[in-house]
């Protein structure tokens, strides 16, 4: 079901844990809601349960106003971090819970339950588990059993609150492509809750990058790589450098430095440009600013130079490729480094 929310905010005191959240999730989209710690993410999803209610605002799943419905009324699944099964019923009893406790009038059948519940244990694959306990099983088995109760009740929506956040990265990647294939399957709307960008970026349609409250930005999962909405957006997705200046008459430059790159549009005044590490280059010549070598640091595939630059109040990164590693720089020497590809924001301090 689609899902639209309108101006939700829900304040603490002295913190704006939502702050005026406009958000639109189609139906049967994958979504993931990304931010540092912090951001109001766990506070979205609560307010979308019905576990939490908003100051402001409305939440429409469909055509109706949930606003003010109670958790149960709103048929949403949801799956936290630790592990949520009761331990003292079976997988089968686990799964089969959401639809046995549901008032007589609104049950299924027991013959219909078993059946959802034998249909639910072949998705998640682990057809041969029915019958054990949630201590019998691994990490894994727990999370794609608390999955699959989500599950059983067709929630108009699911929600996942850094589902794999306590299992090890092995076992972590292959659940989130396993979640990736079972979305496919099931088309079923889903909210999935983390802060780690990999995660986020390889099982969403789309993301959502929260700061503070807000959102920062809405994309397509190619569109935020493409073009990140702020330096915020663009350090978060992935390692960046971030190089402080002007732009004047459509070029950017850096204090006492020589760095002109053209620009399009018309914006004037402090700018901030942002730079992949493998997206800087050592130069003989031309344009690019002088910096100075701090440090190396040796990876199985590639060499990163940590640069200083003057006037700049960070350090800088720059990815050196296989085939420029016969030109290695030592710690001291002074390089000619120039930005093949970046992004030119307003400094909004
Ligand atoms: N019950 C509460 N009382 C007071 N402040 C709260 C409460 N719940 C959340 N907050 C504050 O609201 C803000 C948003 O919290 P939230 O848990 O939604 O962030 P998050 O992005 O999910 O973070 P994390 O990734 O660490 O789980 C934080 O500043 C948090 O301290």
């Amino acid at each position: 079901m689609d899902l639209h929310l309108k101006g939700i905010s829900k304040h603490y005191p002295g913190v704006a844990a939502l702050d005026g959240v406009d958000l639109d999730i189609a139906s049967g989209e994958l979504v993931a809601l990304l931010g540092p710690s912090g951001s109001g993410k766990t506070t979205l999803l609560r307010v979308i349960a019905g576990l939490l209610h908003p100051d402001a605002g409305t939440l429409h799943f469909g055509e109706t106003d949930a606003t003010s419905m109670r958790l149960r009324q709103r048929n949403v699944g949801f799956v936290f971090q630790q592990y949520a099964l009761f331990r003292h019923m079976t997988v089968a009893e686990n799964i089969a819970f959401g639809l046995r406790s549901r008032p007589r009038s609104q049950r299924p059948p027991k013959v219909e339950i078993a059946k959802r519940v034998e249909e639910l244990l072949a998705l998640i694959q682990l057809p041969e588990l029915g019958t054990r306990y949630p201590d019998q099983l691994s990490g894994g088995q727990k999370q794609r059993v608390a999955l699959a109760r989500a599950l059983a009740i067709k929630p108009n929506v699911l929600l996942l609150d850094e589902p794999f956040g306590a299992l090890d990265t092995k076992v972590r990647v292959e659940l989130r492509r396993w979640l990736r294939r079972l979305h496919e399957r099931t088309g079923q709307t889903t909210l999935f809750v983390t802060h780690d960008q990999e995660e986020a970026l390889e099982l969403a349609d789309r993301v959502v990058v929260m700061r503070d409250g807000g959102i920062e930005q809405v994309a397509s999962v190619e569109d935020i790589h493409r073009a990140p909405a702020s330096p915020f957006v663009f350090e978060f997705i992935g390692r960046a450098n971030r190089i402080e200046g002007q732009v004047h008459d459509g070029v950017f430059r850096m204090a006492g430095q020589s760095l002109a790159l053209p620009m399009e549009g018309d914006y004037t005044g402090a700018a901030i440009l942002m730079t992949r590490p493998h997206e800087l280059a050592i130069v003989n010549e031309g344009d690019g600013f002088a910096a100075k070598v701090v440090d190396l640091f040796r990876r199985a595939d590639r060499i990163t130079v940590e640069l200083e630059c003057a006037g700049q109040p960070r350090t800088m990164e720059l990815d050196l490729g296989d085939a420029q590693q016969a030109q290695v720089p030592r710690v001291g020497d002074v390089v000619r480094v120039r930005p093949m590809r970046a992004a030119v924001y307003p400094d909004a301090r």
